[in-house]
């Protein structure tokens, strides 16, 4: 009998051991402990678990943020932990967006501006139809003039994603994206992420919030630095009993 090969479909990232510890001496912290992941092209993550678990940690290493002690981070091919400094700022500009809490928009530009940013960055010059098209995209059309004092949180994390997504990235991380939001602005900006993996982009995003992670395909679970749990699908109550399950 002729035997088959079973194709195997590179994960948009994978982690592979990864550990990071802060501080030496006699208290350091394992913030991350030998983690083993793969996110999957197309799908959308949520990261959950106790405060201190290690979440964001998670996320910067994956991103390229911050470096790793141990272990591989792969986007893609490129396995990132190889990457010299330069390279990384351009994996950064190019195939990785980053939305944040705290939005982190630049108060003296317009959300045009700042949409603009990261096409600037990488030495391209941006044409203002596409500015407009992606601000559109986030439903700012009308808003490409104004800074980002004159916008609401939910309409600033909008322009955040629009930057975010201005690059075309193949994965966006995204650390409590609808933390500083009210719900009807969070189901607005968790409604763009859906549509994001939809078009094939990976979604790897820390939350608190169970109604948020029920959004998501997937989510796992940290304690102490480590993947312990993992949920495919589910609605926010089944997500929010994992989570007080493991902080027991
Ligand atoms: N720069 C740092 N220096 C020292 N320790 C750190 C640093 N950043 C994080 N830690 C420690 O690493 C551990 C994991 O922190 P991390 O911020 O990744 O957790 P988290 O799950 O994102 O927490 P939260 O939900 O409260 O934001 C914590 O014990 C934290 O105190």
């Amino acid at each position: 009998m002729a035997s088959t090969t079973i194709p195997t479909v590179t994960p948009a990232v994978a982690l592979r051991g990864v550990s990071r510890t802060y501080g030496g001496g006699s208290a350091p912290v394992r913030a991350v402990d030998g983690v083993d992941l793969e996110f999957p092209r197309g799908t959308w993550t949520a990261v959950m678990g106790p405060s201190g678990s290690g979440k964001s940690t998670l996320l910067h290493c994956a991103a390229g943020l911050e470096r790793v002690d141990a272990g591989q981070v792969l986007i893609g091919d490129t396995d990132i932990t190889r990457a010299t400094d330069d390279d990384l700022a351009a994996l950064r500009r190019t195939r990785i967006g980053f939305v944040f809490q705290s939005f982190n928009l630049i108060a003296s530009l317009t959300a045009e501006q700042n949409v603009a940013l990261p096409l600037r960055l990488a030495g391209v010059r941006p044409a203002a139809a596409e500015i407009r098209e992606v601000l559109a995209a986030v439903g700012l059309g009308e808003r490409g003039r104004h800074r980002p004092r004159e916008l609401s949180g939910g309409q600033q994390q909008r322009v955040a994603l629009a930057r975010a997504m201005v690059t075309r990235p193949e994965v966006l991380f995204a650390d409590e994206p609808t933390g500083a939001l009210d719900s009807t602005a969070a189901r607005t900006v968790l409604d763009l992420m859906r549509a994001m993996a939809g078009r094939g982009q990976t979604i790897v995003m820390v939350t608190h919030d169970p109604a948020a992670a029920a959004r998501a395909d997937a989510t796992v679970f940290l304690r102490d630095g480590r993947v312990i749990d993992r949920l495919a699908g589910g609605d926010a109550r089944a997500v929010a009993e994992r989570l007080v399950a493991l902080e027991r």
